[in-house]
């Protein structure tokens, strides 16, 4: 049949006959291809960048719920005739704290139904403004269950129009203060305002890590509607751990026995770390005035990755085998650039001889780890999710995602990186060590969770670029031997040339286009600046991190991308809950429009909207079959 109707293959043919399963009829295609037509012609949602977390779930959770001023700005926008300034920081308050802020006014004695009524209908004009760039339908989706017809039925009155409708809806707010369901109302409706108010959220990498919460940040990020994530080196190391390597798991010990942190393992992951902790009051001392914990997990590192480096000539990295060069009768160690005096001399499980085996100790500790890391249920959940959301890079309306770098020769040309003796560079390379990441959980082999560990700290990796210098800033007090080289990328990031070269490299031809990285903290105290190479690199990495932010100056970067360009937020430090609800304080303290769109971009114009307008022509086509009877309506199926 049909071989040549209208030119179609007998492939496209077939898929229109699957296409006609879904829309049996004339009437249901047009009427999708209505729908459709009319989402392209809305503009394009707002996405919202993120990178760095670093656990700090409240800061997190904070500018979440403020969507980087998003809401602030429309709330302004608003009301600002109408409201004084404390009393729409209140109302802001109150849509990203709504359980907090109604128990405190409720103590205070605030409520009451004069308030609530003004504020249902702030709260539904708010709602009603950032609907309107969503189709009606979308928005119905958007709504908490419990109150979608209500809601539906408030945001969509033509109030001024229709006299009745307006006693039907004043009537309805009559019947929520009445039935005592104030409350729920306005958890529903601040929770759509933020549900509407960001269409799209990219992390870009290190959710995990020296702050204490990355898994209740996983846990929010779970139930987000809308996100993609770009592995950062820690996730990396925690995706590595979770599936068995045990110098994955080594370095997220000791990444979070320094900072503290066992929370997240031991209540958080259900993670014992019992049996390491009393391995290290037996064996190690608090002479030196190092954690004996510390001291313990370090020795087993270095091991650990000293076998990796081992099995593996081709890492290149035999200049990290630095464990066997400490001389423990001199307290010394002596490195290419000189000879250092240790930190520390409390080594007890050091074995000149053989340097690089674990003591049979050191061995149990290890292995009872890798179980608990491999059968935690709640980690294995939170890296499943790493993976079925996240990837090494993304390509997302004309921007390219990645936290680290791309390796680069000092030329500017895609440095290639050899796997099983073939050659990968650009994009090759970040699709290959993608695939690499996925092998080591699926499969959990040597080969590939080897190459997680070395995407933590080789030179070449694309998540990190830096030979990380873990033994020097372990053992030795000169910081100087604590300076970690770094892959060209990190200074030829600043060339417009190379950029949009790179841009290419991964398909993104548009003059809009940018690269958007974290993993860097800008020092913006030195007057370090997050827009780079005339404004096609951002690098949004600002210090979510509380460790870092004295270096950074500030407290992170977000960045906004509308319909009208992109924007980037810089935030003061987060402080906790109470303080938002005792100061109203926001953590916004400075917005720079990086760039504004020529014309103001639609859904049509975005990458989505690309799939959209091939899902147009199709059911064109599909119409068309109907009408030339090439396919049957099975109106039936109405
Ligand atoms: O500051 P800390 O917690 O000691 O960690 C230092 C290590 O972390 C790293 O900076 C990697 O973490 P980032 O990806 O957050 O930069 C290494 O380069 C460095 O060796
Ligand atoms: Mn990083």
């Amino acid at each position: 049949m049909t071989e040549n109707y209208q030119g179609y293959s007998d492939q496209y043919i077939r898929y229109l006959e699957l296409l006609a399963k879904e829309y049996p009829t004339q009437a249901a295609t047009f009427t999708e291809i209505i729908n459709l037509q009319a989402i392209v012609n809305l503009p394009k949602g707002t996405e919202h960048f993120m990178s760095d977390l670093h656990g700090e779930y409240d800061a997190f959770y904070h500018i979440l719920n403020n969507c980087s001023g998003v809401i602030r700005e429309k709330v302004e926008m608003l009301f600002n005739h109408s409201m004084t300034k404390e009393e729409q920081d209140n109302f802001l308050t109150l849509i990203y704290y709504p359980k907090e802020k109604l128990d405190l006014m409720s103590r205070k004695g605030e409520l009451n139904d004069k308030w609530a009524r003004k504020t249902l209908h702030q709260l539904i004009r708010l709602a009603k403004l950032l609907s309107s760039k969503y189709t009606r339908s979308k928005v119905r989706k958007a709504m908490p269950q419990v109150f979608r017809f209500v809601i539906d039925e408030l945001l969509h009155a033509q109030v001024d129009e229709d006299k009745n409708r307006s006693v039907y809806h004043s009537k309805i707010l009559d019947t929520i203060l009445e039935t005592g369901s104030t409350r729920q109302f306005i958890y529903a409706l601040t929770a759509l305002v933020k549900r509407l108010a960001v269409d799209h959220l990219h992390i870009i990498g290190d959710i995990y890590d020296r702050g204490p919460h990355a898994d209740k940040i996983m846990d929010n990020l779970m139930q987000h509607h809308s996100l993609d994530i770009q592995w950062g080196n820690h996730d990396i190391l925690w995706m590595g751990a979770a599936a068995g390597s045990p110098a994955c798991i080594a370095n997220v010990l000791r990444n979070n026995v320094r900072y503290h942190n066992m929370e997240i393992l031991e209540s958080g992951y259900g993670i014992s770390l019992r049996p390491l902790a009393l391995f290290a009051l037996k064996n190690y001392t608090h002479d030196d005035g190092m954690d004996p914990m510390v001291k313990a997990i370090n020795a087993m590192l270095f091991k650990l990755e000293g076998q990796v480096i081992f099995r593996h000539p081709e890492y290149n990295m035999d200049d990290r085998l630095l464990f066997h060069k400490i001389d423990l009768t001199t307290g010394t160690v002596t490195l290419d650039s000189g000879t250092y005096e240790l930190t520390t001399t409390d080594f007890p499980t050091f074995n000149p001889a053989d340097p690089y085996t674990l003591s049979p100790e050191e061995h149990c500790i290890m292995t009872e780890l890798q179980n608990e890391f491999m059968q935690s249920e709640r980690l294995q959940k939170h890296m499943r999710f790493l993976y079925s959301h996240g990837s090494m890079y993304r390509c997302f309306n004309n921007n390219l995602l990645f936290h680290g770098s791309l390796p680069l020769n000092d030329d500017g040309s895609f440095k290639e990186i050899y796997f099983d003796g073939r050659p990968y560079k650009g994009r090759s390379f970040m699709d290959h060590a993608d695939h690499v990441a996925r092998q080591a959980f699926l499969k959990r082999d040597t080969e590939s969770l080897d190459y997680m560990w070395y995407m933590w700290g080789g030179p070449d990796s694309p998540v990190s670029g830096r030979v990380v210098k873990t033994f020097e800033r372990s053992y030795i007090a000169d910081q100087s031997t604590w300076k970690e080289p770094e892959n060209a990328y990190f200074h030829l990031n600043r060339d417009k040339d190379e950029c949009v070269k790179i841009l290419h490299e991964f398909g993104i031809d548009s003059p809009q286009g940018h690269i958007i990285n974290g993993h860097t903290p800008v020092k913006v105290k030195k007057g370090e600046s997050p827009i780079r190479a005339e404004g096609k690199e951002i690098c949004i990495d600002g210090g979510f991190c509380k460790a870092y932010q004295n270096s950074t100056g500030i407290a992170g970067y977000t960045l906004i991308f509308n319909s009208h360009g992109i924007r980037i937020k810089s935030h003061y430090p987060f402080k906790d809950v109470d303080q938002v609800l005792r100061t109203n304080v926001d953590m916004e303290s400075d917005s720079m429009q990086v760039e504004l769109e020529p014309k103001r971009v639609m859904i049509g114009d975005t990458d989505n909207g690309k799939k959209i307008l091939q899902m147009i022509d199709d059911l064109k086509a599909l119409l068309q079959a109907y009408r030339d009877g090439i396919i049957m309506e099975r109106k039936e199926a109405n």
